[in-house]
């Protein structure tokens, strides 16, 4: 058998970030070298010799995280919500220094909820209207999820690509938030549930029926097979993979 990837964790005190620990722990072919959370020295991941590093952090500090990471040529799988297109542009930009290391950058990695993103962009173009609700826990630093953010722009590219206009909408006068926030002209509705974990609709309507798509993370297990799958395949894949998808062929 060949020697085992070795593997940092950004968060590892964090929710996300101590399934991840035990999953890398658990699997056969990693080995666990570094467990830092915030505070920690962070050179420990690369003094540890690390080959991936997992964040799962704080939307606030996973950019220099990622910087970190490619400065010292370590691939990286990262979790943490919170990018826009122009986050998503600077790190294309300091990988081009860097054109072997790998970033893998995905809102979310339960293969279900990923399958659901691909079902509802699939669905878009079939259907007047689209709304995404999204469901999280209290603890949720941002909102709406990243989740909720990608399917609404995998929608709207769809319809675009469809030639449809905008969602109609007669809303004249709504109290602030009401219609929730306009993500690429879908709405997003944000709920922050105590005992929930990470849930999402996608509601599509057309004349005379609805479509309702759905995925529950129930437990954050779910979403350690995708974090997995990253870790094993990002060093095969220089350069900024956005979405888990890419890596499921879907
Ligand atoms: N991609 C996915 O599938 C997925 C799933 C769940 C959560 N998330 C995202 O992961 C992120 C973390 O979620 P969580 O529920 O684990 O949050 P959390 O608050 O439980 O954990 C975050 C941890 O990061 C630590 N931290 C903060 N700054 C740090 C730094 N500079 N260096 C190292 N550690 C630092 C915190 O102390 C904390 O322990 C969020 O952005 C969340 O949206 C993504
Ligand atoms: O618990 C969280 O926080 C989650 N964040 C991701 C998001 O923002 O989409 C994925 C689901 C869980």
């Amino acid at each position: 058998m060949s020697e085992p990837i070795r593997v940092g964790v950004l968060g590892a005190r964090g929710r996300m970030g101590q399934q991840a620990c035990r999953a890398v722990d658990a699997a056969d072919d990693l080995e666990l070298v570094a467990m830092v959370d915030a505070g920690d020295w962070l050179f420990s991941v690369a003094d540890a010799g690390s080959q991936v590093l997992v964040d799962f952090t704080h939307p606030d500090v996973v950019m220099d995280n990622i910087r970190f990471a490619i400065d010292q040529g370590i691939h990286a799988v990262v979790g943490t919500t919170g990018f826009t297109a122009e986050r998503l542009d600077t790190v294309r930009t300091w990988l081009a220094d860097a054109p072997q290391v790998g970033v893998l950058v995905a809102p979310n990695f339960g293969i279900g909820a990923v399958l659901s993103m691909r079902f509802a962009q699939l669905a878009a173009r079939f259907y007047d209207t689209a709304e995404v609700i999204e469901l999280h826990h209290p603890h949720k630093a941002d909102a709406p999820s990243g989740t909720a953010v990608r399917t609404a722009e995998l929608i709207a590219a769809a319809r675009r690509e469809a030639g449809m206009g905008a969602v109609p909408d007669a809303t004249t006068q709504a109290r602030d938030g009401a219609r929730g926030a306009d993500v690429d002209g879908v709405h997003v509705h944000a709920l922050r549930v105590a005992g929930m974990v990470a849930h999402q609709e996608v509601v599509l309507g057309a004349e005379g029926e609805t479509l309702t798509i759905r995925h529950d993370s129930l437990d954050r297990v779910s979403f350690m097979p995708g974090v997995l799958l990253g870790v094993r395949e990002i060093a095969r894949r220089p350069g900024l993979t956005v979405g888990l998808e890419a890596l499921l062929d879907l």
